[in-house]
């Protein structure tokens, strides 16, 4: 077994044959939060898409390895299964499907895939009353449809109860910071903080520092032009705040 959760190696991909990511670089082990910042359009939601298996990608060049093992061809839902989770910058609205069912579907798939047995609907209601309140939701958000109506913040806190259900390996939280007021940005970031064990790992892509005052990631890597330009600690995000993006040009 390798000693990390996720590698990815030399990674180009494209969109509609544009080539965005050139060439990314990324290690991650066990017990670590990653934070990625950089400006817009630099590819940081491109990889989180390519790391989820987005069919819209194409893979040009590199290896994406999870546990050691290259994830390329894996379907997306095989993925989530394995425990690879991504939180969308823009949750997508599902009429009809109510948000109770699909996350006891979700969840059931993903306890299947770790050969645990499946929760009826009793059981997962017990659990998803303690889960609701780790990201200060109300029980009246189950029985409405997947994020239909839901406010920016509120679809946000929905994808990071999610994220508590699946216990997935690796987390891709895209900008859940954005869109979420004050109270709602700490009861979230304690969320997550709770949610981050020795054994998984989490990846934030964010543009606000203020975050990282909240949840202290390991690392924090500056994304430009498709490459990972810049890796620091969590100073880096401090630096970039005071300085902006063109410090990053001349250091
Ligand atoms: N379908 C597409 N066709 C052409 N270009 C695309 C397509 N999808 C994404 N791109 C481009 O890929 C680049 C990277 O986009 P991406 O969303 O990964 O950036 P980002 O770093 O997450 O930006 P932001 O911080 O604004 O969210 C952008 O220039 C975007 O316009």
């Amino acid at each position: 077994m390798s000693d990390y959760i996720l590698e990815i190696k030399d990674l180009h991909a494209s969109v509609n044959d544009v080539p965005i990511l050139k060439g990314v670089n990324l290690s991650i082990k066990p017990g670590e939060i990653h934070a990625i910042m950089g400006p817009n359009g630099s590819g940081k939601s491109t990889l989180s898409k390519v790391i989820a298996g987005h069919p819209a990608y194409s893979l040009l060049n590199g290896d994406i390895l999870f546990y050691g093992r290259s994830i390329l061809k894996m379907e997306p839902d095989e993925r989530a299964r394995a425990g690879i989770f991504l939180a969308f910058q823009y949750p997508v609205e599902i009429p009809g499907v109510s948000n109770a069912d699909f996350l006891r579907i979700a969840l059931n798939a993903r306890r299947k895939f770790r050969e645990l047995p499946e929760l009826s609907p009793l059981e997962f209601f017990q659990l998803i009353t303690e889960k609701i309140n780790l990201v200060g939701m109300k029980e009246s958000f189950l029985s409405r449809n997947v994020n239909e109506g839901f406010s920016g913040g509120e679809k946000k806190r929905n994808e990071i109860l999610q994220m508590a259900l699946l216990e997935s390996n690796l987390s891709i939280l895209d900008e859940t910071d954005s869109g979420l007021d004050i109270d709602a940005l700490k009861i979230i970031a304690q969320g997550i903080n709770t949610l981050a064990t020795s054994t998984n790992s989490i990846v934030l892509i964010t543009h606000y520092q203020r975050l990282l005052d909240y949840i202290i990631p390991n690392f924090v890597h500056i994304m430009s032009d498709g490459k990972i330009v810049k890796t620091g600690n969590v100073n880096l995000a401090q630096d970039l705040e005071k300085h902006g993006y063109d410090w990053i040009k001349s250091t």
